[in-house]
């Protein structure tokens, strides 16, 4: 039997799937913990990295592997490999301003027609804008500008600074590589490859990118002779590892909520809504994504003294709408919409709604309807939904998902329980290994027709509304 292994290096943990290349069996997998924060020393995804191929009883039988992450996190390397600060993450909201200085500068039309998106503080290009004007000492020495999953696969390969025991081949910044998928989400990137221009207004001045290879195409091996593939942004990853077609519209809630569609045709929203990314198969991968999604529903949980399970229990006991009780859930700043300064807030409190169970279902309601907003602009992209794939750390909840049927207004489809974005990046390094891209089965748990309850939706939008009200008013200066 020939094995594969795909690598989830995502926000909260890094995730390795092992599988049998031919069926695509798992055979077996491992996981190792990230820790909090949206600012983090890249060493400890190294070291986590490590941890989870252990627990997955290491690669020496493995003959490729792929590594799938987090996407748009800045890792900035000197001229010696250097690792220069903590990486800023994708959920890091302290390049808002930065955000809206490059909009001002080159405008958001153009950022779309060249790049597909317009910043928002996710995206790597912001990063690289706040460091150039917040620490400029450490920008000048700027030498290289990876991703997480760039980085860790340079690592893989021997490649890091000089003189480290696990960096073999040392600090040869012209080997990092990294895919379209994970390209496309720095806002320096476009259909005809890297915007030197972009990159340098971002951080005043060039830097060695990762070179950006095909689909299935190797990037090298592991010091011990494993092939490794180009891997790719997680949610490309979860795009194929689900092997989504055209009229599945992929929702994701981890830590990161997201909504995407492989598209045969790139996409370029000067609205700044939808991202134009690329997939990690040669396509288009539109996509929106929420600040507040699975830590939703732990911080409620936490509030409310109950686990997962209980919390979905409670949830389901209170009537749909939450008798009147609406969660805009934005305990992170919002990046759709784009309000990174927003808090979250309750709404319709009364004696008679202020309920743990109503607590509880206006969280899951809350975080829905963020994403079917989403869902609805994914569609005013002229992508069709004919149905939705729930995937995720919280899809695995019975509330999320009999809610999720009264919230979207297609058919939700439950992938049976698994890590598809390492799934994805297993596909990967079979493709990159046998040249053929693999025709993996994958199982669904539950199919559940629309059970439409707009009632839901119409009281978020007015109270999210508000929200959005309030923070616009906040921001015209007083007259006078
Ligand atoms: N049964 C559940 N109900 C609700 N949330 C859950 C459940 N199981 C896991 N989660 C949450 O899902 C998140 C992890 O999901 P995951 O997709 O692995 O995220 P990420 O890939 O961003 O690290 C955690 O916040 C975890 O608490
Ligand atoms: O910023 C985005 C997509 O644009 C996020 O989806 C990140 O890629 C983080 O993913 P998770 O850790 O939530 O999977």
């Amino acid at each position: 039997m020939t094995l594969v292994a795909g690598v989830d290096s995502s926000t909260q943990s890094c995730k390795v799937v092992i599988r049998d290349a031919a069926t695509g069996a798992l055979v077996r997998s491992g996981r190792a913990s990230h820790p909090d924060g949206t600012e983090v020393d890249p060493q400890a995804w190294w070291s986590a990295l490590q941890q989870a191929i252990a627990a997955a009883g290491g690669l020496d039988d493995v003959a490729a592997i792929s590594i799938a992450g987090q996407q748009h996190g800045m890792v900035v390397l000197d001229a010696e490999g250097r690792v220069i600060r903590p990486a800023l993450l994708w959920n890091d909201t302290r390049s808002a301003g930065a955000a809206r200085d490059l909009i001002d500068e080159v405008g958001a039309d153009a950022y779309a027609e060249r790049t597909g998106v317009v910043p928002v503080a996710s995206f790597t290009a912001t990063k690289l804008r706040w460091l150039r004007d917040a620490e400029p000492e450490a920008a000048a020495r700027v030498a290289a500008v990876a991703l997480p999953h760039d980085w860790l696969t340079w690592r893989l390969r021997g490649f890091g600074p000089a003189g480290e025991a696990d960096a073999p081949l040392g600090p040869v910044l012209d080997e990092l590589a990294t895919d379209r998928s994970d390209a496309s989400g720095t806002a320096y990137w476009g259909a005809d490859g890297y915007d030197r221009d972009l990159l340098e207004r971002a951080l005043g001045h060039d830097a060695v990118l990762p070179r950006v290879v095909g689909p299935a195409d190797r990037v090298g091996e592991t010091v011990a002779g494993v092939v490794v593939g180009p891997g790719a942004g997680d949610n490309a990853g979860a795009a194929l590892g689900l092997d989504a077609q055209p009229g599945d519209v992929v929702v994701s809630i981890g830590t990161s909520g997201t909504v995407f569609a492989v598209t045969e045709q790139p996409v370029a929203d000067a609205s700044g809504t939808v991202a134009g990314f690329a997939d990690a198969s040669g396509n288009w991968l539109p996509l929106i994504a929420t600040l507040n999604a699975a830590r939703v529903l732990d911080s409620t949980a936490g509030l409310l003294g109950v686990d997962h399970a209980e919390l979905g229990r409670l949830a389901l006991e209170a009537e749909p709408g939450a008798s009147g009780l609406v969660l805009v859930p934005y305990f992170e700043g919002e990046r759709t919409p784009n309000l990174p300064d927003a808090t979250a807030s309750l709404h319709g409190m009364t004696l008679g709604s202020t309920t743990r169970p109503n607590l509880a279902r206006a969280a899951v309601e809350g975080l829905l309807c963020g994403l079917a907003d989403g869902l609805d602009a994914v569609r005013g992209q002229g992508v069709e939904a004919r149905r939705v794939l729930l995937i995720g750390g919280a899809a695995q909840n019975p509330a999320v998902r009999a809610i999720a049927a009264q919230v979207f207004d297609a058919p939700v489809a439950i992938p049976a329980p698994g890590e598809y974005v390492a799934d994805g990046a297993a596909r990967q390094a079979a493709w990159a290994l046998t040249g053929e891209r693999p025709g993996w089965v994958v199982e669904l748990a539950a199919e559940l027709e629309p059970d439409t309850r707009p009632e839901i939706r119409a009281a978020y939008a007015a109270a999210a509304g508000r929200v959005a009200d309030a923070a616009s008013a906040a921001s015209i200066p007083a007259l006078g």
